[in-house]
């Protein structure tokens, strides 16, 4: 049988990690998720047929997994009253909250032997294709890692990291990046108009090679370096734009803007803590 599992939170994280299990086949009978207002909530119930109520503590006490899934800056609010229920079920707790760091959330929670994972997913989870890091604390049995791998892999590919403040360096990198890969799409639609193209066209052409190239990448045995390379013909068109690029600080946009997401991560962190 499925475990029981609960979000706590049903917005985009937990609603893409949701849509993703229903559609792999999870049981949607075994979700539960809870949120502020009903509205959305019974949304979800019509599109994905899954069990709702804005009543925390009670679906929580019966779950065998609990999703944290609101925003890290009420997540005290949320646990806090959750205390006497996570006594009943002593279910394992995964959370997905950016920055928010397992002593922090063991003190919320009010108990030290609970088992918890700390997730760093991403929206694409939603059409399994989801790219996560997974970080456990010690009172997280070997069934219970791999009940959360199990679980978390059937909406994409899953990173166990041993420390806990690599899940900055995974926020940065595939947590935050959907964003960033949108971002490059947007822009990509707008250069394509810039030069004369119909929109909806731009935007068809620069969605299909984001996807097309995304896909080579996967399914090629090149490293990126050489796949760039075997688009870049010798005094050709690449090249020309590819040194535009490169003369723009490319590579050091990106990284200042990993870095920029790591390092709010950290502060979050602290910020948390001093709640
Ligand atoms: N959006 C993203 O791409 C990612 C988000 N995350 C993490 O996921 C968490 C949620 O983020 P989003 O889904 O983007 O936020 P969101 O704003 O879309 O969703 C938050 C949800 O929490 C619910 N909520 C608020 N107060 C509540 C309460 N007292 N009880 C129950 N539910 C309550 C809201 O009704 C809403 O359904 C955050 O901690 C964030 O750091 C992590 C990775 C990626
Ligand atoms: O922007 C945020 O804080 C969340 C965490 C990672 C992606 N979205």
């Amino acid at each position: 049988m499925a475990s029981q599992l609960t979000f706590i939170g049903a917005g985009n994280m937990a609603g893409a990690i949701f849509a993703g299990l229903v559609d792999s086949g999870y049981p949607a009978d075994a979700i539960t998720a809870t949120a502020t207002h009903q509205q959305a909530l019974e949304r979800h119930r019509a599109r994905y047929g899954i069990n709702i109520t804005t009543d925390n503590a009670a679906a929580v006490s019966e779950a065998d997994v609990v999703v944290l899934a609101v925003k890290p800056q009420i997540m005290r609010e949320v646990c806090e009253p959750l205390q006497e229920a996570l006594q009943i079920s002593r279910p394992l707790m995964i959370s997905v909250a950016a920055g928010l760091t397992v002593d922090t959330l063991t003190r919320w929670l009010g108990d030290d032997s609970l088992a918890i994972i700390r997730c760093m997913p991403n929206t694409p989870a939603m059409v399994g294709e989801g790219a996560m890091g997974l970080y456990a604390t010690a009172a997280v049995s070997e069934a219970q890692r791999e009940l959360a791998g199990e679980i978390l892999s059937a909406v994409g590919m899953v990173e166990w990291v041993e420390e806990e403040g690599l899940l900055n360096a995974v926020t940065a990198i595939a947590g935050s990046a959907p964003a960033y890969f949108f971002y490059m799409y947007e822009a990509l639609e707008q250069a394509g108009v810039a030069r004369g193209l119909p929109q909806e066209s731009a935007r068809r052409l620069a969605l299909q090679t984001a996807f097309g190239a995304a896909r080579m990448a996967r399914e090629s045995e090149f490293d990126p370096q050489t796949l760039k390379r075997q688009v870049m013909s010798p005094h050709g068109t690449t090249e020309e734009a590819i040194k535009s690029l490169e003369n723009a600080g490319f590579e050091k946009m990106i990284d200042n803007a990993t870095l920029a997401c790591f390092k709010r991560a950290e502060s979050l962190a602290r910020e948390l803590d001093d709640q």
